[in-house]
């Protein structure tokens, strides 16, 4: 059987490159087709620079030519990851803060502040300079999980200009909205207002060096969402879930506002939150009680990075609620795989500041084991 390359070319007419809207013939991805008698070469050009992703297209080609022609024909698909020309990061950069990664959740109460806490201090516990910026502004919560609820920041004169100075714990500095709210008012944030607010906690505060900031945004994906994005230089975006689907249909709506293009920030992955429970007395046995592996495959589905899945523990509740989070104990299983997602958090941010423009690429001090990373 002999194929022809416009056979290919109408063939691979069916399918797009994740992310992307028209087909990869038309949005111009495919740059070569050469065929010769059942051997077919495609050459595709991609701008997520994941392995997910350069393995989902590789996967799809396959697929389309081998169903059109005949199992038989021999598919080679070269992928080249290039640059996206737009700009990713927006707003003044920030001198000193060197990443700043936005943790979103669609959904609110899946851990996405559980989830911040813990990955924080594994990130200081690795020797990183970390802050955390807590904007949610529905139920700041982070100041509990740090134990600072009833500490303000003061004030400090650099400059000659008055600034705020974080308030620190287990390394890790905090600023929260919820230190300028009182706890049993109402505030009705609009989507300016709070970007307004949030824009102060970071260039009116003395963060000092930090190798990341964490911001921990509110659940969902409004118009206060838009706003703060499109006023703070984010380098990337972490996206938390629980296997659920009706979380996972948040999840998804919370990828597609970081990749939309009056936004478009970088997604460096999901984490599967509530991921499966173990008890004590069964070491041994799983229970998927959300479901299992839902943000795993939606992660594979949406070709971002999955950055590893926390089970639901009754001390990682307990640790948040007494305000001194799971991460800080040695040598527990909880502690591994957070030690795990921090990692995998920083080999996505390292290859999303080698392939995408800068913030400032980011410098590391120590990192365990980390592949990814030149030090
Ligand atoms: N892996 C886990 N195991 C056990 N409990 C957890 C886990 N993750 C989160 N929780 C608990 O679930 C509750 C909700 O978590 P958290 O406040 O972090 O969610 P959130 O997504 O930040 O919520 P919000 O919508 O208020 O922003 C908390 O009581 C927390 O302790």
């Amino acid at each position: 059987m002999k194929i022809t390359r416009k056979e290919v070319l109408q063939a691979l007419q069916q399918i797009t490159v994740p992310g992307e809207g028209a087909n990869m013939v038309d949005s111009g991805a495919v740059q070569n087709v050469v065929t010769f008698g059942e051997e077919v070469v495609v050459d595709i050009n991609i701008s997520n620079p994941t392995m997910q992703a350069k393995k989902k297209v590789e996967a799809e080609i396959i697929k389309v030519v081998k169903n059109t022609f005949s199992d038989s024909a021999k598919v080679k698909v070269n992928v080249k990851v290039v640059a996206a020309d737009k700009p990713e990061i927006k707003g003044k950069q920030i001198p000193g803060i060197k990443n700043i990664i936005a943790i979103s959740s669609g959904k609110g109460g899946v851990g996405k502040s559980t989830v911040t806490s813990n990955v924080a201090i594994s990130l200081a516990k690795m020797g990183f300079n970390v802050g955390i910026l807590d904007a949610d502004i529905y139920g700041p919560s982070i100041p509990i999980m740090f134990d600072v609820e009833r500490e303000r920041p003061l004030a400090e004169n650099v400059d000659g200009k008055s600034k705020m100075i974080p308030v620190e714990n287990y390394g890790v500095k905090v600023l929260s909205i919820g230190f300028f709210t009182k706890p049993n008012q109402a505030v009705i944030w609009r989507g300016p207002m709070a970007a307004k607010a949030l824009n102060q906690l970071i260039f009116d505060a003395a963060w000092g060096e930090l190798d990341f900031l964490l911001l921990d945004l509110p659940p969902g994906t409004g118009d206060i969402h838009l706003s703060i994005m499109q006023s703070l230089p984010i380098t990337g975006a972490v996206v938390v879930s629980t296997p659920q689907n009706v979380a996972l249909a948040d999840a998804k709506k919370g990828v597609a506002m970081f990749q939309q293009d009056s936004i478009n920030v970088p997604v460096l992955g999901i984490i599967e939150n509530m991921a499966y429970f173990t008890p004590a007395e069964l070491p041994d046995n799983k229970y998927y009680i959300f479901g299992e592996e839902g943000a795993k495959y939606l992660a594979q589905d949406l070709g971002v990075p999955f950055l590893g899945e926390l089970p639901i523990v009754q001390s990682v509740r307990e640790a948040g609620d007494i305000g001194r989070p799971a991460a800080l104990q040695e040598g527990t299983p909880v502690t591994a795989v957070l030690t795990e997602i921090t990692r995998n958090i920083v080999e996505e941010t390292v290859k999303r500041n080698k392939s995408l423009p800068p913030t400032e690429a980011i410098k590391i001090t120590t990192m365990a084991g980390c592949s990814a990373v030149k030090k």
